[in-house]
């Protein structure tokens, strides 16, 4: 991303990758701060978009201890007065497969105890994937539609795991794909066990996610990375080559990407590339309160089916993610009925993994020595 980090022109506000592009890595003190600045952030953009009921603003959301503080600061925000999310519509990363829809740890929970239950969002315009659809395939195939017919997303939040995976695209994962099934790594799946007391054999192995390539099609990708354990896939989205195994290094083909670290997030970072960043924030290109407005191109829209009827939270029905009418001029492929996984690496060492770990017993002793070998490694070396 540094090499290529032609800031000069911010260029229009566009989803066609272009020349004119505005990558900005944005570091803060702590997560408190890299979290006010990205509510702050996403604050300004949807009151810029001016957002109404026939054209609303878009955003992709993400789960995860990063983003929480995020939707903190987002429902204070909203609770003074600041922002409403009554013309918004959001798109959820992931959902794990086979969870109920109301255990404590599904994404669902997660979102309504965090945000949507303490904000204005009307029911209808929240999209979640359903990880315990019949037909799973069909469930990720309809959420792409339901994302091309509302013209795409404006702007995708989202974290990134200490692998470096964006949503569940965990490492080996098609830089090329779309919503889809996709079995964790165990990386993930250890890195998860901390919501799951602590127990890796109660973390769901499947999760459906959006692919890299969704994430790439929205207008405008904002990442929080925070805490000395990101420092590692920081540094290599950053700093090293786009490469399917951090994925999320795809973001330096992005023309507006936003990366907000706290300092722990970049300490692997070299102090070049620090000082680069930072340099491009002190001389006025902060987009939040000093850059070039970014200008919104019309979308085409074609409305969701609306429905008045309310319901609870939990019993928020499935919405019909049947499009009537896909607008032809959307880059978004609509017909993913590939086979999970097709056109997908997972490493040896990651499938080896996954095999044993699915043997009773052996996941304490592949624990430790995962602890050791990985993450061990990486935080000793920092
Ligand atoms: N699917 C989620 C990702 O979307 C998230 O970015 C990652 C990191 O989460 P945390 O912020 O808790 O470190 O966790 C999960 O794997």
């Amino acid at each position: 991303m540094v090499d290529n980090a032609d800031i000069d022109d911010p260029g229009e506000y566009s989803p066609v990758p272009s020349t004119m592009q505005y990558k900005r890595v944005i570091i803060r003190d702590d997560p408190q701060q890299a979290s006010v600045y990205i509510a702050d952030y996403i604050v300004s953009r949807i009151k810029g978009f001016n957002p109404t009921e026939t054209n609303p603003f878009v955003l992709g959301l993400p789960t995860g201890s990063s983003p929480e503080i995020i939707y903190k600061i987002l429902v204070q925000r909203h609770r003074a007065g600041e922002i409403s999310f009554k013309n918004v519509v959001t798109f959820n990363m992931d959902e794990y497969v086979g969870l109920p829809r109301d255990h404590p740890e599904s994404y669902h929970s997660f979102m309504y105890k965090h945000f949507f239950s303490h904000v204005d969002i009307p029911p209808q315009n929240i999209h979640i994937l359903n990880g315990n659809a019949e037909d799973l395939t069909a469930e990720c195939a309809a959420f792409d539609a339901s994302i091309a017919r509302f013209g795409g997303i404006e702007l995708f939040l989202g974290g990134v795991g200490p692998d470096g995976h964006i949503a569940f695209n965990e490492p080996g994962s098609s830089l090329a794909s779309r919503t889809r099934v996709k079995t964790l790594a165990y990386d993930t799946i250890l890195a998860n066990s901390r919501f799951f007391d602590n127990d890796v054999n109660k973390v769901p192995r499947m999760a459906m996610t959006v692919g890299v390539q969704t994430i790439m099609d929205s207008r405008e990708v904002v990442i929080v990375a925070t805490g000395a354990h990101k420092a590692i896939a920081v540094q290599k989205g950053l700093e090293e080559g786009v490469n399917h195994m951090w994925t999320l290094s795809a973001l330096q083909l992005h023309p507006h990407p936003l990366v907000v670290c706290d300092c722990d997030a970049t300490l692997e970072l070299k102090v070049k590339t620090v000082r680069y960043f930072e340099s491009i924030e002190k001389s006025g290109t902060d987009a939040r309160t000093q850059g070039p407005a970014l200008v919104y191109r019309p979308r085409t829209y074609v409305p969701a089916p609306t429905s008045t009827k309310k319901t609870s939270p939990r019993q928020q029905p499935t919405p019909d993610r049947t499009p009537t009418k896909v607008p032809k001029d959307l880059r978004i492929n609509t017909e993913l009925h590939r086979t999970v996984e097709d056109d997908e690496l997972t490493p040896d060492s990651m499938s080896s993994r996954m095999v044993d770990s699915a043997i009773g017993g052996l996941d304490g002793a592949l624990k430790n020595d995962l602890i050791f070998d990985r993450m061990g490694a990486r935080m000793t070396a920092l």
